[in-house]
């Protein structure tokens, strides 16, 4: 482990995530943390009320937590984490330039794919901010859990493990816990394609097709996130981890995923609803993930009946037909 300390802080995006990952990481007061908005009322409502109502209804934040709209807060950051949605990273980015130093620490904690070009996140916002020093947040965590100190664990991938373990020191607390790696096609593509998977689980529930059948999803969805993952360069291993397996778990289960939500939507009305009424990562990474699968040859079946239904080509029935009566193989 390193012995380097950060300076400082910065949280850009004050949605659910954003705000749980300031809140966590002042309550340990190892380093000044500010939550930078782009909102003048979650300045007011934070300074006046301690709590972000808008993303994290009822939810205390600590007192040493700052909060500012201001960007030039940025100057004085040695670690900046990136937790707006997916399809926002590279706006983001680009209008932020100017106010990120070279040699910043950038973590992204958004679980997605440009849609636009199938890229990873990492890339995207390395190349607008000239820097190659950008690392991904990725794992099963809630914002509710993680601002109220629950117990959560998560991954953080950098270029370099000697960087993802500075990284997961100067981030965790004692209730959040960051294990180091160095895949980040790996962590990244994990938090991407379990949201697609969630989906999916969402639409065997809601259709009432079991538990057994949710299983099975889980399984053999694991096994298309594998097999992305090492065409794409990252380790097929990574996805055993706590951004493959220990997500894929939470948001195929819990209802308080909204992937896992908008998915048993669609089940109970056998087709794909055009409003998602809230963000759903999922909705936006399923057919960039089937794009991307098909260029390299990669069997997804699942990732595609998902992208399909979503782009309103294929009811559930259909798309439940079609998985069931693929050829028998090995597993
Ligand atoms: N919620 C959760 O439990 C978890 C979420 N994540 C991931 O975190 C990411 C964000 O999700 P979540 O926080 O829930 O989403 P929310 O919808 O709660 O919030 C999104 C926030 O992003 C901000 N934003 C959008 N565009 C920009 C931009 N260009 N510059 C700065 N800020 C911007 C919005 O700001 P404004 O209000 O100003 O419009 C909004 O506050 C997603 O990729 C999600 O998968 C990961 C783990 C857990
Ligand atoms: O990624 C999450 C938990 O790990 C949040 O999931 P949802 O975006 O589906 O709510």
């Amino acid at each position: 482990m390193t012995a380097e300390t950060p300076k400082g802080i910065v949280v850009v995006g004050s949605g659910a995530f954003g705000t749980a990952l300031a809140a966590v990481a002042s309550a340990s007061d190892k380093v000044p943390v500010t939550l930078l908005t782009r909102r003048e009322s979650v300045v007011d409502d934070i300074k006046t009320s301690g709590r972000n109502d808008d993303a994290l209804p009822d939810i205390d934040l600590p007192q040493s937590l700052q909060v500012s709209i201001d960007p030039s807060v940025l100057e004085g950051a040695d670690i900046v984490l990136f937790a707006m949605p997916s399809q926002a990273q590279r706006e983001a980015a680009r209008s932020l330039f100017g106010f990120i130093r070279p040699g910043t620490d950038v973590v992204i904690c958004a679980k997605g794919i440009e849609r636009s070009s199938g890229r990873l996140l990492t890339d995207v916002v390395a190349e607008e901010l000239h820097l190659h020093n950008v690392a991904v947040l990725s794992g099963p965590g809630f914002a509710a859990d993680i601002a109220r100190g629950l117990p959560t664990a998560m991954a953080v991938a950098a270029e370099t493990m000697d960087r993802a373990a500075y990284l997961a020191e100067a981030l965790s607390s004692p209730t959040f816990r960051l294990y180091p790696s160095a895949d980040r096609i790996g962590v990244q593509l994990g938090g991407a394609l379990k949201n697609v998977l969630a989906i999916a689980c969402g639409i065997v529930e809601g259709a009432g097709l079991g538990d057994s059948a949710r299983a099975a999803l889980i399984s053999r969805g694991l096994a298309e996130m594998s097999r992305l993952i090492a065409a794409r360069g990252g380790d097929a291993e990574t996805v055993r981890g706590l951004s493959g397996l220990g997500d894929l778990v939470l948001t195929a289960t819990s209802h308080q995923s909204r992937n896992l939500r908008y998915g048993i939507a669609i089940g109970r009305e056998g087709r794909a609803r055009t409003e998602t009424g809230e963000l759903v990562e999922g909705a936006f990474a399923a057919s960039v993930a089937a794009s991307v699968a098909a260029e390299l040859g990669i069997e997804m079946p699942i990732t595609h009946a998902v992208a399909a239904i979503i782009d309103g080509r294929l009811d559930v029935k259909s798309a439940l037909e079609q998985l069931m009566t693929r050829p028998i193989r090995q597993e």
